[in-house]
């Protein structure tokens, strides 16, 4: 059974259309990558992953369930801008991620030990021990954002959403980046979904690379209609579209 699925989902703010018969099915594991132009609903469709946005139509699945309204440990998120928490240290920041995995947010006594060692661990794994007591401000951009993904991974999420998290960072600790998300994804299996507005990225990164477009477009009305995944590219072969994999599969080998 797939992990994540999304069932004939519509969404419209109001009386305008973003999104239209989006149909996904995702295995557990899997790297997603989602580009498309600029306002076209990938942001919104990860808001949906997220139980923050509903749909006007059809329906969402993880695990077989309605994703929660209630953020929780099963999902972490990363945004392009840090949203680390800027008046605490680095350690307090991962501790924090910790707790809020809790009913009451805050961890004492033998909890907050063991939180205060997992927060170690992931500080080591992330490569910010040497800053656990700094302060985020003083964090190049590469850091701030390994600490934003060390947060969202204290919970250990089933499933992580990235909105563009390498999107403010300058080429060289992008790479570095893609190395670290790899490594990460090879340890956990988790199951991510990324957007980019970088296409090598997305191939780079991802198994598959959705494409959000508007198979209808109305000169006259340009928000008529919302937006659908229109490709669905394999990206470990290379990016060969699954239909051009099919055709190959079903073709006669020559003779
Ligand atoms: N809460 C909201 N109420 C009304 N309209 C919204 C709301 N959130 C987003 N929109 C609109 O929905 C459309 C899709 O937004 P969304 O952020 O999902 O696009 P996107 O593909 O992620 O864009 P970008 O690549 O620029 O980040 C945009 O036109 C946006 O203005």
């Amino acid at each position: 059974m797939s992990y994540v699925t999304a069932q004939n989902i519509f969404l419209s703010y109001g009386k305008r259309p973003i999104l239209e018969r989006v149909n996904l099915s995702v295995e557990k594991g899997e790297f997603i990558s989602i580009v498309g132009a600029s306002g076209c609903g990938k942001s919104t469709f990860l808001r949906l992953l997220l139980a923050q946005e509903q749909p006007t139509r059809g329906e969402v699945r993880i695990d077989g369930a309605e994703p929660a309204r209630e953020p929780g440990p099963d999902r972490g998120v990363v945004f392009q801008r840090y949203s680390v928490f800027p008046h605490m240290t680095v350690r307090e920041n991962i501790v924090a991620a910790t707790g809020l995995s809790r009913r009451f947010g805050r961890l004492f006594g033998a909890e907050r030990t063991a939180a205060r060692a997992a927060a170690g661990a992931m500080l080591e794994r992330i490569g910010l021990s040497h800053v656990a007591d700094q302060y985020p401000s003083s964090l190049s951009g590469g850091m701030q954002q390994r600490l934003a993904i060390g947060q969202a991974l204290a919970c250990k999420p089933r499933v992580l959403l990235l909105d563009e998290p390498f999107g403010a960072l300058d080429p060289g600790t992008r790479v570095s980046m893609h190395e670290f998300l790899t490594e990460l994804r090879a340890e956990t299996e988790m199951t991510v979904f990324m957007v980019t507005h970088d296409l090598e990225e997305g191939f780079k990164l991802g198994d598959r690379v959705l494409v959000f477009d508007k198979p209808r477009w109305d000169p006259d009305d340009p928000e008529a209609y919302g937006a659908t995944i229109t490709y669905d590219f394999d990206a470990r072969n290379d990016g060969i579209p699954f239909q051009t994999l099919e055709e190959a599969t079903h073709a006669t080998p020559a003779s």
